[in-house]
């Protein structure tokens, strides 16, 4: 061993480490005559006791004298041959010295094992609070069962009907699975083109800055992430993002097991950037104002941490409130919280104009989460039979929406009824505006503020495309066209009213396409089945109003049309937002006529901000009512002509004809038995391509159910007629 040392000393040309060197060696030698030769012996190597580490400071150039260490060199050539394990442990050894890289491998290799083993023993220790969490949950899971087995049988029946939807829910996540989605972080906001008469943009990058400034700069690991994700954060102690779900285990987080097994089966392998940023902010006891692009996850954001807080089921109150423009939507978020609570004998209802005051009183005390619309729950505390006391978590999501004078007194009213000291509340929504957040800051304690990309930006997963139409009556023609081209359902198209969704939904019925039309007029049942028909693939094409254009997570929709151009930015972005979700794509076509030029320039920035083109000349466009589309006397009503094209009884009996000659057709063709035994696939658009002759894939569909599919259904052609005219009649009261 020493000889080697010697070497290499001299090839340092280190003198007096050789002199010490030498004077070692003679110490050996005296005290063990053979012990040099040992060193070398075949048996030492064979039973690997030989000290590598006198190869590894062999460095390269090293000059080796081969022909004094032949001996040496012919021992380790001999053993290499001959012994299977020794030539194992010999490849270890690095006679001849090794190169700069080996050495550099060997030492990474090294490193690499050593993090290996580390990785080993955490994850182990991860095992182990884990199955301790676990045991201790299903402690507690089987203290629950008998309070649980009490709660089902005092359930609202809104929450067993629910249980269908449920289902829906995990089926539709399986889906999601197949498909092999992208987890949405993986995608990068592109940057923002500039518009170089927008200032206001470039207030935006200033206020951007101060926030960095604020946040203490982006230097560290969590700032890399944050810049890499396109997170920005405003405010003070702001905690740090989570990558993965499993580090809501660890301190200080401690999320329970159920919720943790919920998300995995959910199927949510990892959270999207809103959700890093704000469950450890909520967890961590922080109010939230959080702004990311539609469908990025932001309903998980708020109701993963809520549960967590929560804790327990207690029988207090509510202790949750969560308020949603709408009724779709609040089913929507109480389908979320089913989803994450599962385990837990939460108690979460939804507000309906079902649940009256008196059935609300007696059992009020008995729920944990409430979700609902603004007009109910003021109903409910004017008249005194809900106390929101106990609240610890308020949520208004689509906050702007919420914020904006249609609901502001509403909203008020509950934030005043919330008299908890320790009230926390939060805003979410895919657009916000100044005022709204500055209103909102009022009330707020030192809020965190979350942003995903650049505020009031539109979704990078829709592909965006403006259509020109030429005049009103264009709009009929081109969808037509749409269709004949072949769109893929599910379609959400989108008007500017009631009437003009009634209206598109005569037209289109007659065309064979598998329509229906949803709107605030239609009954709570009506809008009820509808949304579960178009979820699970039995309307492929659905008319809405803006009752549709928020929140609203139809898995799949393939595009959506902009039947009329919407009125401000935010409609925009929150309608085209209906499509392109969670990681998928989608596409938008938003047709316009002359009269809707006041909107372009903004909403082609828009869809530029959001990496897609315009032609340049929109960005120019100067009209006489140029629109930011936020401020209040920003929204553009046009006044449009009527979508109806013949009179009603006119298209029946073209409709009538139709259905005449395409029953004959198939008789002829044979098709007729073949597709009335494949009566049940046809329900579902599920795998199919659409057809090319108009009706959105459908038209078997509608021949082997000999009924259009609209909601009339189950009703004689006649009848039909006339609940048509009677719509018609009836739709122009607002
Ligand atoms: N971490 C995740 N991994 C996979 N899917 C997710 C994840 N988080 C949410 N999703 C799914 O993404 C979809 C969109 O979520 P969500 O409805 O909460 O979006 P949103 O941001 O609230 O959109 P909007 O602004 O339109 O209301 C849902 O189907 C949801 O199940």
């Amino acid at each position: 061993m020493y000889v080697y040392e010697i070497i290499k000393s001299i090839n340092d040309g280190w003198i007096s480490i050789i002199l010490s060197q030498l004077r070692a060696i003679k110490k050996v030698s005296s005290s063990s005559p053979s012990s040099s030769d040992k060193l070398f012996s075949k048996e030492a190597i064979i039973n690997n006791k030989m000290d590598k580490s006198i190869f590894f400071s062999l460095g390269t150039g090293a000059r080796f004298n081969k022909q004094k260490y032949a001996r040496d060199v012919e021992l380790f050539k001999g053993i290499k041959s001959q012994e299977r394990d020794v030539h194992q442990a010999s490849s270890n050894l690095h006679f001849f010295g090794k190169s700069d890289v080996k050495v550099e491998q060997e030492k990474k290799q090294k490193e690499q094992q050593k993090e290996q083993q580390k990785k080993a023993a955490a994850e182990e220790e991860k095992n182990k609070k884990r199955q301790r969490e676990e045991e201790k949950e299903k402690e507690e899971e089987d203290e629950d069962e008998e309070d649980n087995s009490q709660d089902e049988e005092n359930s609202q029946d809104e929450e067993v009907d629910d249980e269908e939807e449920d289902k829906d829910d995990y089926n539709e996540s399986e889906d999601e699975d197949e498909e092999d989605v992208d987890i949405f972080q993986k995608k990068y906001v592109p940057t923002k083109i500039k518009n170089e008469d927008d200032s206001s943009d470039d207030e935006d990058d200033d206020e951007d800055k101060v926030k960095k400034e604020e946040n203490g700069g982006d230097n560290n690991s969590n700032g890399d992430i944050r810049t890499k994700l396109n997170i920005s954060v405003t405010g003070t102690d702001i905690p740090n993002v989570i990558q993965s779900f499993d580090e809501l285990l660890e301190e200080p987080y401690n999320m329970r097991q159920y919720i943790l097994k919920n998300i995995r089966a959910a199927k949510y392998k990892d959270p999207s950037p809103i959700q890093m940023q704000s469950i450890p902010a909520i967890i961590s006891g922080r109010e939230v104002i959080a702004c990311a692009p539609t469908g990025s996850g932001k309903t998980a954001a708020f109701s993963i941490p809520i549960l967590q807080s929560l804790h327990e089921p207690k029988k207090l109150g509510f202790r949750c409130v969560i308020v949603s423009p709408t009724r779709e939507l609040a089913q929507q978020i109480y389908r979320n919280f089913r989803l994450f609570s599962k385990g837990k004998p939460f108690k979460i209802c939804v507000l309906s104009k079902t649940v009256s005051g008196d059935q609300m009183a007696p059992i009020s005390k008995n729920f944990d989460i409430l979700i609902t619309t603004p007009q109910r729950i003021v109903n409910l505390i004017q008249s005194r039979v809900v106390k929101l006391n106990h609240v610890e978590h308020l949520v208004f999501d689509e906050a702007d929406k919420l914020f904006d004078d249609q609901f502001l007194e509403q909203v008020d009213s509950v934030i005043n009824a919330c008299k908890n000291a320790s009230l926390k509340i939060h805003l979410f929504s895919a657009t916000m505006n100044v005022v709204v957040e500055e209103m909102a800051r009022s009330i707020m304690k030192n809020p965190i503020k979350v942003l995903i990309g650049s505020q009031n930006s539109a979704s990078i997963n829709v592909d965006q495309k403006l259509l020109f139409v030429g005049k009103e009556d264009g709009k009929l023609l081109a969808l037509r066209q749409l269709f004949q081209k072949g769109l893929e359902p599910p379609i959400l198209i989108f008007v500017q009213s009631k009437e003009r969704a009634t209206e598109l939904f005569q037209e289109l019925i007659f065309d064979n396409i598998n329509v229906d039309v949803i709107h605030s007029d239609r009954t709570q049942q009506q809008r009820d089945t509808i949304v579960q028909r178009f979820r699970s693939g039995k309307i492929w094409v659905l008319i809405c109003t803006e009752l549709m254009a928020r929140g609203m997570d139809f898995k799949g929709v393939n595009y959506v049309i902009n039947f009329d151009f919407p009125n401000t930015i935010a409609s925009y972005v929150h309608r085209i937002g209906r499509t392109g979700r969670a990681g998928r794509q989608g596409k938008a076509i938003t047709l316009y006529t002359k009269d809707d030029f006041p909107m372009i320039p903004s909403i082609s920035n828009v869809i530029r901000n959001s990496g897609y083109d315009t032609p340049d000349w929109m960005q120019h466009l100067t009209t006489d009512k140029i629109t930011d589309g936020y401020a209040e006397d920003s929204e553009v009503k046009v006044r449009r002509k009527s979508v109806s094209t013949i009179p009603a009884n006119e298209r029946w009996k073209i409709h009538v004809n139709n259905k005449k000659e395409q029953t004959r057709k198939q008789i002829q063709y044979g098709q007729y038995n073949n597709s009335k035994n494949n009566n049940n696939q046809n329900n579902n658009y599920k795998g199919k391509k659409p057809n090319n002759n108009g009706n959105g894939g459908n038209q078997q569909n509608n021949n082997n159910n000999k009924k259009p599919n609209n909601n009339h259904n189950n009703k004689k052609p006649q009848q039909q007629q006339q609940d048509l005219k009677k719509r018609k009649f009836d739709s122009p009261k607002k």
